[in-house]
């Protein structure tokens, strides 16, 4: 018993010796947030992170400052809030999540803060593109749908777009999609893996029960579906006026550029929900969609098909698409405008 412990630890230990020799250097701009902070202590946790980078335009040294008082092996910098700040903090980065933005208020849509952190995530996006063009950049600031399009379109004035390099950060949905569905049935979330494609807000976001062979009544199918689309309202109507999920989120990001680093650093399989510059729906004018996607050292390595749908799925990615190409030709359009 004792042995097989002892081979155990020498082997995790190969296995942890192994992904912290490679460095990896996180970014995160809008690191003070109510998502930015959680993110960047789950950051600091994992080992395949070897510098934390943490900016905002307040308390970005006062969170790096917090966090760097932990002790797992990393560095951790806070940046001011400044030009060259910001250069520095992005100088080198293979992983730049971008969480800053205002957030939702009971009542408003995610489309309703575009006016507010549409040229948040185009400042923040010129600044990546000119000092870390080749970084893999994780939008998770609102609406992901218009974010995501406005930061490619930026890159491509740039001549520095990459679209294996670009994600909109959708993993909070399918985290949600496990969790609900693990409440009905009474099982373990860690066993329940759903499909979720479309975009990330209200009905662009389709979960696709079907593929994970269980099957519930019309009614709970309805619910279940209705309560995926609009958990993050759930969140925002609790927490009264004063922001929309952060937790929950972080725990998200931090997933999601948990498995962007496995896969840089070699490892084979990685698969994550994301909205990315993908081929499936362009002729719908859909030129980003979410779907399942195969993650590798070069970002994007392969884009899953949507697959076997039933007529009630088809019928929710209608919708989706219609509502999509508008929130990506707002985004595209806001660049066009705004350059
Ligand atoms: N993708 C998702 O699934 C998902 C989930 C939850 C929230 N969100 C979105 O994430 C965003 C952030 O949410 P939050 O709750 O952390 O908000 P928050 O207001 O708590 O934090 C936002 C942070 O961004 C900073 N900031 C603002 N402008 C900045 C700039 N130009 N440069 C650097 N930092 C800047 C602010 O100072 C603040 O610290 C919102 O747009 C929200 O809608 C997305
Ligand atoms: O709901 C929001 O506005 C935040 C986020 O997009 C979420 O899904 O929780």
């Amino acid at each position: 018993m004792f042995a097989a412990r002892q081979a155990f630890n020498v082997a995790q230990r190969r296995a942890f010796s192994a992904s912290s020799r490679q460095s990896s250097k996180v970014a995160v701009l809008g690191a003070a947030g109510g998502i930015g902070q959680p993110l960047s202590l789950l950051l600091k946790l994992n080992p395949r992170v070897s510098e934390l980078a943490l900016y905002d335009i307040r308390l970005g040294p006062g969170v790096a400052a917090d966090v760097g008082h932990i002790n797992t092996k990393s560095t951790v910098t806070g940046y001011d809030p400044t030009p060259s700040g910001l250069r520095d903090c992005l100088s080198g980065a293979e992983v730049v999540l971008i969480p800053a933005g205002v957030p939702r208020k009971p009542g408003m849509t995610r489309d309703d803060l575009f006016n507010t952190n549409a040229s948040i995530v185009r400042d923040l996006a010129k600044a990546t593109a000119e000092a870390a063009p080749n970084a893999n950049v994780l939008i998770i600031a609102n609406p992901v749908n218009s974010t995501v399009p406005i930061t490619a379109e930026v890159f491509k004035a740039r001549g520095v777009y990459n679209p294996r390099r670009l994600f909109g950060v959708t993993t909070l949905d399918v985290v949600r999609a496990s969790r609900f569905l693990s409440q009905i049935k009474g099982s373990d979330p860690a066993n329940e893996s759903i499909t979720v494609v479309g975009g990330h807000s209200g009905a662009t976001i389709v979960p696709l029960l079907s593929q994970a062979g269980y099957e519930l009544t019309k009614e709970q199918l309805e619910a279940y579906v209705n309560r995926v689309q609009f958990g993050g309202d759930e969140v925002v109507k609790a927490k009264d006026g004063a922001g929309s999920a952060t937790l929950s989120m972080a725990m998200a990001g931090a997933r999601f550029a948990e498995s962007l680093l496995k896969a840089a650093q070699g490892e084979k399989g990685v698969v994550e929900p994301t909205f990315v510059d993908s081929p499936l729906y362009k002729s719908k004018g859909c030129d980003y969609f979410a779907s399942n996607v195969e993650l590798g050292p070069n970002g994007v390595e392969k884009i899953h098909e949507v697959g076997t749908i039933t007529p009630y799925e088809q019928q929710l990615l209608d919708v989706c698409l219609g509502d999509l190409a508008k929130n990506i030709a707002k985004g595209v359009q806001f660049v066009k405008e705004n350059p």
